[in-house]
């Protein structure tokens, strides 16, 4: 498939402050960023830097106070119409009386206004491509955290979006889960060419996913550094043992204002 890459310039992000007299808080503050063509970037820094605002201007989501985001070269409202972006978001959400099928095929059928049984196809495919092919008919309380998790994944692949934004999609698995489901992702990305975008606080998380991090900075958010990761590819959990990917972990450690975690 076609691989979409994103540019911002200038991106100045204000929130009113409900309630109070004291002035707007600017959470993002000029901030430029490219993103290539079927990549793997990630966004890693401390909580409330504006990592989710950021990916959400950036996939045409949130409309910036002011700057500009372009989307495969066109205004990012016209992608987001054209239905070229997909979120996961940090919890699954997914409809309890519904079975992982129908959870993943929704949001398509409701997009696209196709037929139930067009949209289920699709999403049967997408569940595939997580590994949960032998889920298909379980109900959310059937499923484990990760798994959960793979129906999220799956939801926002079957619209078959180019570009994929995923907001801290693990930050709440168990350690183990979480490097089968970055493998898992590896993985994916591999076969689809999508852009990701994805945002995490774990500097060994962003060094495995990624081609490139970009390291934010707080106050107002910025971004302090841009880090190519030249790891092989394909990577398998073996890379963790890697003196490069050390090296690289510890340069992202020095960038960041406490709180990240290894
Ligand atoms: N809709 C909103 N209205 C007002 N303030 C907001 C809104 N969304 C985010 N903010 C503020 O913007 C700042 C950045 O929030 P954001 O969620 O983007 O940070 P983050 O880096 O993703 O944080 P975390 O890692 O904790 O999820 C925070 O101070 C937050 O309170």
């Amino acid at each position: 498939m076609e691989s979409v890459g994103i540019s911002a310039r200038g991106i100045e992000m204000c929130f009113s402050r409900r309630g109070s007299r004291r002035a707007a808080q600017t959470v993002l503050h000029d901030l430029d960023i490219d993103i290539a063509a079927g990549s793997f970037v990630t966004l890693l820094g401390p909580s409330g830097c504006g990592k989710s605002t950021l990916l959400k201007i950036l996939g045409g989501i949130l409309a910036p106070t002011a700057g500009a985001v372009s989307i495969g070269g066109r205004p990012a409202a016209e992608a987001v119409k054209a239905r070229r972006i997909g979120l996961v978001p940090q919890r699954p959400a997914l409809l309890p009386w519904k079975s992982a099928v129908q959870n993943a095929s929704m949001l398509r059928q409701i997009a696209t206004g196709e037929r139930a049984s067009q949209a289920a196809s699709a999403a049967e495919s997408a569940l595939e491509l997580v590994g949960l092919e032998g889920a298909a008919g379980k109900l959310p309380h059937e499923l484990s955290g990760g798994m959960a998790q793979r129906v999220s994944i799956a939801r926002a692949l079957a619209m078959d979006p180019a570009i994929l934004l995923m907001d801290e999609p693990f930050g709440a698995l168990d350690a183990i889960t979480r490097d089968e489901l970055n493998e898992k992702l590896a993985e994916i990305w591999a076969a689809t060419g999508k852009t990701i975008l994805f945002v995490t606080h774990s500097i060994s998380e962003a060094v495995f996913l990624s081609d490139v991090v970009h390291v934010m900075g707080v106050n107002p958010g910025r971004i302090l550094e841009t880090l190519p990761i030249g790891l092989p590819r394909p990577r398998t959990r073996a890379v963790f043992d890697e003196p490069l990917f050390s090296e690289y972990a510890a340069r992202l450690r020095e960038r960041l204002e406490p709180k990240a975690t290894v």
